[in-house]
């Protein structure tokens, strides 16, 4: 029997951030037509509220380093006012959302992550995605929106990369559905000058990125993203891509990942 597609999109909190863009985004989400699940992250107000009550944030390797008052903090803004938020308005679009965390449910259940070399604190590798029961909440009707909190077998809540959580969801729905995964981001796709949106790479595959990475062309956040991009082409996710929100229903723009 064949596979019913399933859109999985992640928007970050560049986009997230920009009321405009984030409505713009939301309004082409809600009319990509049958089974879609978004994954949103939400870094970029989650360190300005940080900084706001006085806690400098620390990033490493684009993972934040998570003590305990941070995990209250990101805690509030993923799962509370960014996750609402945008269950509302796509409510309000007549998209039947419904707002999950990694406890929910326990679609999406994490291990606290090593220690060694580095102590990232309360920050959380994904280690299993219950997709039978999460297959069946999108199968009934629901459009899952997913914020980058998960939690361990002991009830220990863990910050999650949101790209990551966006690669374990489309690997794990895989085996239920024909799974795409878009990441949006505010350029036009990986670009080969950062400042010029007409210079986006048409593909990516693992041996140009070796290459894109050596020679510095992608840096900072852009690499774990195109590395969680190259595990899901290669974990049998159907298509993976990189683009602006606008384009989101477009698949002909932005970057595209090849195994
Ligand atoms: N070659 C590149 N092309 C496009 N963006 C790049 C590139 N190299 C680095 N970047 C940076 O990667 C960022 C996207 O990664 P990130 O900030 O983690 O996004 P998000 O918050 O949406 O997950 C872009 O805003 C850009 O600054
Ligand atoms: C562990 C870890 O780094 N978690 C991320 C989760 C949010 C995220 O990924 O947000 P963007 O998609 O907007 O970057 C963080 O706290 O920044």
């Amino acid at each position: 029997m064949t596979k019913q597609a399933l859109h999985i999109v992640k928007i970050g909190g560049n986009i997230i951030d920009a009321p405009e863009a984030l409505a713009s985004f939301l309004a082409n989400f809600a009319a990509i037509q049958g089974p879609k699940l978004l994954v949103h992250g939400g870094g970029k107000i989650a360190t300005s509220m940080a900084a706001d009550l006085g806690i400098v944030s620390q990033m490493i390797d684009g993972r934040r380093v998570t003590d305990a008052e941070s995990l209250r903090i990101v805690t509030m803004v993923y799962a509370g006012w960014i996750n609402k938020s945008i269950v509302a308005s796509l409510q309000a679009l007549k998209c039947n959302s419904i707002g999950l965390t990694g406890p929910d449910g326990a679609f999406v259940v994490s291990k606290k992550r090593n220690s060694e070399p580095f102590d990232y604190g309360f920050v959380g590798d994904i280690e299993h995605v219950k997709a039978k029961d999460l297959a069946g909440l999108i199968t009934a009707g629901f459009s899952p929106v997913f914020a980058p909190i998960t939690a361990d077998v002991t009830g220990q809540l863990l910050n999650t990369n949101a790209d990551t959580m966006a690669q374990a969801l489309a690997i794990a729905l895989s085996e239920y559905f024909e799974t795409t995964l878009t990441y949006c981001f505010e350029k036009q796709g990986v670009l080969m000058d950062p400042n010029d949106d007409n210079s986006v790479i048409s593909q990516i595959n693992p041996a140009n990125f070796a290459q894109l990475k050596a020679d510095g062309i992608v840096s900072a956040g852009m690499i774990p993203k195109l590395e969680n991009a190259l595990k899901a082409i290669s974990k049998g996710v159907q298509a993976v891509r990189l683009c602006h929100p606008d384009f989101v229903s477009q698949p002909d723009k932005g970057t595209r990942i090849q195994a």
